[in-house]
């Protein structure tokens, strides 16, 4: 697993654009590479942060939507178009002004959904389509993701991946269902951490002051199950996209100088 590197920006704004204008540049390059690209996306006020600065950006549309696969780290189970679904806020901050192919959305299963309110059978489903675009190349249960990008919650959660909790633990299925989640909606479906782990980039998205305390917990050494945060990691690459607020509990000598 990779080593975490740590990029600070001067507030949230300027990291949501940074980190934006990134993904723009790992998507293309992806595409030009491989034909496609895979994403996994985030919930949460820096995730649809990212996405509302992607719908701005001026470049985005080098990407070429319709070779790009989306998916999500984790779900709100809630009735579909429901306001509170991740899926709901990514449609209405991009995903609905640009032009995907609507057979590579793949959405997690809603509460009202062909699986009713059967959480476990929601994520088997999810697991199932997964391994379904796992090619032979992956030799696992999920497609290769180029960037999976996670929002850190203010107790290190990431995904709905919250410490103590059973689904942390998970060593062996890639979609678990939450119940009890601490972060309403109680519950969730969410990515596992060896799902999480398949991803060739992990992106972790922490800006604000109510998260300097889960970033230097995560990044101090802590271990995956007390901070989840601490097991996201990439097979090439881990990244921690922080402002300088939520960077503020961090040792100077773990990132250079903020950017200007
Ligand atoms: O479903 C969710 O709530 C998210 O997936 C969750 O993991 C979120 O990313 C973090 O809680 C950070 O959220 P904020 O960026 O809003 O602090």
């Amino acid at each position: 697993m990779s080593t975490p590197q740590l990029v600070v920006h001067r507030d949230k704004e300027l990291m949501a654009q940074s980190a934006a204008a990134r993904l723009i540049t790992k998507i293309v390059d992806a595409q030009a590479s491989r034909g496609s690209a895979s994403v996994v996306l985030t919930g949460g006020r820096n995730g649809n942060g990212l996405l509302a600065a992607l719908a701005a950006a001026p470049a985005r549309d080098a990407i070429d939507w319709g070779r790009l696969d989306l998916w999500w780290g984790d779900e709100r189970f809630l009735p579909e178009g429901d306001a509170d679904r991740n899926v709901t806020q990514a449609r209405e901050a991009l995903l609905d002004s640009v032009p995907l192919d609507p057979k590579r959305v793949h959405a997690m299963p809603a509460s009202d959904g062909p699986y009713g309110a059967d959480v476990e059978a929601a994520a088997e489903a999810y697991a199932q389509e997964l391994a379904l675009a796992a090619g032979p190349e992956n030799h696992g249960a999920v497609p290769t993701f180029d960037v999976l990008m996670l929002g850190v919650g203010p107790d290190t959660h990431v995904a709905s991946l919250f410490p103590e909790l059973p689904a942390v633990r998970e060593t062996d299925r890639t979609v678990v269902g939450v119940h009890g989640a601490p972060k309403p909606p109680p519950t969730r479906v969410t990515l596992t951490l060896p799902a999480i782990r398949a991803a060739r980039e992990v992106w972790l998205l922490a800006a604000g002051e109510d998260k300097a305390q889960a970033a230097a917990i995560a990044l101090s050494g802590a271990g995956e199950v007390q901070a989840p945060a601490a097991g996201a990691r990439g097979r090439s690459r881990t990244l921690w996209l922080l402002d300088g607020a939520a960077a503020s509990q961090l040792p100077r000598s773990l990132y250079p100088p903020a950017s200007p």
